[in-house]
């Protein structure tokens, strides 16, 4: 294999590029175009499930610049898939771009998207895999974990104090963070499939868990489908809770086993779980090794006393903690209003799931 240094120095570019995304139902992936002397003629990334691949926005960029990709090369963090998804197959478009080279880091391994650099080979579209595969596949381990294992990508969300409680000692939360907060946490919303509660929280709270305030939520002129709203537990949600709606998007999942809601979820075609609490259920999936995205939006208050964030995760001593790192992508860690976000990831070596093998 032979990369030039143009090619080494875009896969940075591209790996940069691909943080820009959002995690969940798909990999993060960038994605650069060259010319024949090595200047980047356009870039694109991929904004998550349902929106154009790394590829096809970089030659929607050039495209709409008017530039002339034929003969050129591509450098991608990921191997162009050949199927056809919620979006058309790179391998097809790239074919038909004219671009004479393919450059990618990491192969795709998932079975209907693979095959995409065969195709561009035979199509007689020079292609080389490898370059900085290493970095790629660190950047998307859980992704990876979660389509191997046949389960969703997890988020689990909280919303705690400044000493790490997402309620007071009489059981009141709300609302323990901002309005900005909150809306933002919407975000997280809008890009799941489905987001679980425990009963306890459907008691405490009776919460609606809807997207609410942007285009397609149920707020909207035109509401769009919700992510399915799912409680775990076996005391049964009242027919009166707001968690029930009107829409049929509900589900309730008689269990206190993590594994078994993903499973559920997974075969109704879920693809993106966002964990909301309360702290039982969080800690659930964080004992289990199955939460692969950490939200933890911080406020500025102290409780003293109350619910803990996470507890029993079966750590007694410090040597077995759970180790998490802040993740670039979506930004490591912000303000909203007053109150701090922070994103983060199992570290590669963290307790790796332990379903689907
Ligand atoms: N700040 C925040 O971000 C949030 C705060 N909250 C607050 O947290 C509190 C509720 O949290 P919490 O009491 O932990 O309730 P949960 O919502 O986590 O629900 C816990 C209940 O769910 C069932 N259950 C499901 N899975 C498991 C499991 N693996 N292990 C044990 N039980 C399980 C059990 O009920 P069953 O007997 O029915 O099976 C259990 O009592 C409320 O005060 C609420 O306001 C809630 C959500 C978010
Ligand atoms: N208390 C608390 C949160 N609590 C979460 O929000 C749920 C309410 O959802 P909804 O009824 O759809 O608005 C609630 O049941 C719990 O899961 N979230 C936050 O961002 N900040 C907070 O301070």
């Amino acid at each position: 294999m032979a990369f030039n240094a143009a090619e080494k120095t875009a896969m940075g570019q591209a790996l940069e590029l691909a943080r820009r995304g959002v995690r969940g139902a798909n990999p993060l992936v960038g994605a650069v175009i060259l010319n024949n002397d090595g200047a980047v003629l356009a870039t694109g990334w991929h904004r998550g499930a349902g929106t154009a691949h790394a590829e096809a926005d970089a030659l929607a960029t050039a495209a709409a610049a008017g530039i002339d990709v034929r003969g050129t090369t591509m450098v991608v963090t990921l191997e162009p898939c050949s199927h056809t998804g919620r979006t058309g197959p790179c391998s097809q478009a790239i074919i038909g771009s004219g671009i004479g080279r393919v450059v990618y880091a990491a192969a795709d391994t998932t079975s209907d998207a693979a095959g995409g650099a065969a195709a561009l080979a035979a199509a007689g579209v020079e292609t080389e895999g490898g370059l900085m595969a290493g970095e790629s596949r660190e950047l998307n381990h859980r992704w990876s974990a979660a389509v191997r294992e046949n389960r969703p990508f997890v988020t689990v969300k909280t919303a705690q104090s400044l000493d790490g409680h997402t309620a007071a000692a009489d059981g009141t939360s709300q609302w323990i963070t901002s309005p900005e907060a909150r809306e933002d946490a919407q975000e997280l919303r809008a890009r799941c499939d489905a987001i679980v509660a425990g009963t306890g929280t459907v008691q405490a709270d009776n919460p609606r868990l809807t997207v609410r305030g942007r285009p397609g939520a149920e707020d909207a002129a035109e509401p769009l489908s919700q992510p399915l709203r799912v409680v775990m537990g076996t005391t049964e949600v009242p027919a009166s809770a707001a968690v029930r709606g009107t829409d049929g998007r509900f589900l309730q999942i008689h269990t206190h086993d993590p594994a078994v809601v993903l499973s559920g979820l997974h075969a109704r075609g879920v693809r993106h779980v966002l964990v909301e609490g309360g702290a039982t259920v969080a800690s659930a999936f964080l004992r289990a090794g199955l939460a692969d995205e950490l939200v933890v939006y911080t406020a500025p208050k102290l409780l003293g006393a109350g619910t803990p964030s996470f507890f029993g995760l079966g750590v007694s001593t410090l040597t077995e903690a759970q180790a998490w790192r802040f993740d670039a992508a979506g930004g490591a860690f912000r303000l909203t209003g007053p109150d701090l976000r922070l994103q983060l990831e199992p570290t590669p070596e963290n307790n790796e799931p332990t379903i689907g093998h």
